[in-house]
């Protein structure tokens, strides 16, 4: 299958810190990968690396075949590559819809004050994008007043307004109900496949991990420790104690 992202030999440090330490990863289209590992390993870190949020000190990543080591987010953005975060960045006093049709705009460069968000080329569109991803019910609703869990979808799916080819996500159903947490990520995971797009995404919840990843990379002192299957993973004896937390 073809390599859709490669990060080679990244590194990065703040101050005493050496965040990313020689990480690497190759990605081929279509894979759903789940970074896990425990908190400071340099998940995050990693991911504002490929997506030009943080330089590396050294290394370079490399996008469906160009170096994007020292592109801008934006630039990456409109070459594919889409993110969520940790922490969902979106206008808060606006509607779910307005973000997203917020975001297209942005990109196109066609956003002014005076922009009726309803008259926009686009807007049936992203009201379908929000169906596919199981938010249709909330696109009239303010973002401020949403639970944190409904944010992160938002994010998501702000994201996905984007149509990259590969989208990274941070924590996607922290937040989210252990009820509804599978519900989410059925919704996703479809919404991913019609689009084909790669997936990357970190996750804490190893119920999700085992469920919805093809692969998962360990990270543990700014690279990856180990990779494997699902299965491999998580009954591993050293990753059950040191990132699951459970003994063997
Ligand atoms: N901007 C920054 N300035 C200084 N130190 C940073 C910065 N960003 C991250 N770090 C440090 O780099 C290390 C890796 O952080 P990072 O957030 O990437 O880890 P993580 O694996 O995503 O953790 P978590 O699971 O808690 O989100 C940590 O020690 C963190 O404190």
């Amino acid at each position: 299958m073809s390599i859709i992202l490669e990060a080679n030999d990244l590194n990065l440090r703040f101050g005493g810190v050496q965040a990313a330490n020689g990480a690497s990863l190759k990605v081929s289209a279509n894979e759903r990968i789940a970074i896990i590992g425990p908190n400071g390993a340099g998940k995050t870190t990693f991911i504002n690396l490929c997506t030009g949020y943080l330089k590396p000190q050294s290394g370079r990543v490399v996008f469906a075949g160009q170096d994007i080591t020292a592109l801008s987010p934006r630039a990456i953005t409109r070459l594919g590559i889409g993110r969520s975060f940790q922490i969902p960045q979106l206008f808060l006093d606006n509607t779910v819809i307005d973000n997203l049709l917020l975001a297209l705009s942005a990109r196109e460069g066609s956003w002014s004050p005076f922009l009726v968000m309803e008259r926009h080329p686009k807007a049936q569109e992203m009201w379908e994008l929000l169906d596919m991803v199981g938010l249709k019910a909330i696109g009239g609703r303010i973002v401020r007043e949403l639970p944190e869990g409904m944010r992160k979808l938002v994010d998501i799916a702000v994201a996905l307004a984007l149509e990259p080819k590969l989208i990274f996500m941070d924590e996607p159903t922290s937040g989210v109900s252990s009820t509804e947490k599978f519900e989410v990520m059925d919704t996703l995971t479809r919404a991913l496949d019609a689009r084909a797009t790669t997936a990357i995404f970190v996750e804490h919840d190893m119920d999700v991990v085992a469920r919805y990843a093809s692969r998962v990379a360990v990270w543990s002192s700014g690279r990856i420790a180990l990779e494997g299957s699902p299965e491999e993973i998580l009954n591993h004896p050293e990753v059950r104690e040191t990132v699951i937390g459970v003994g063997v």
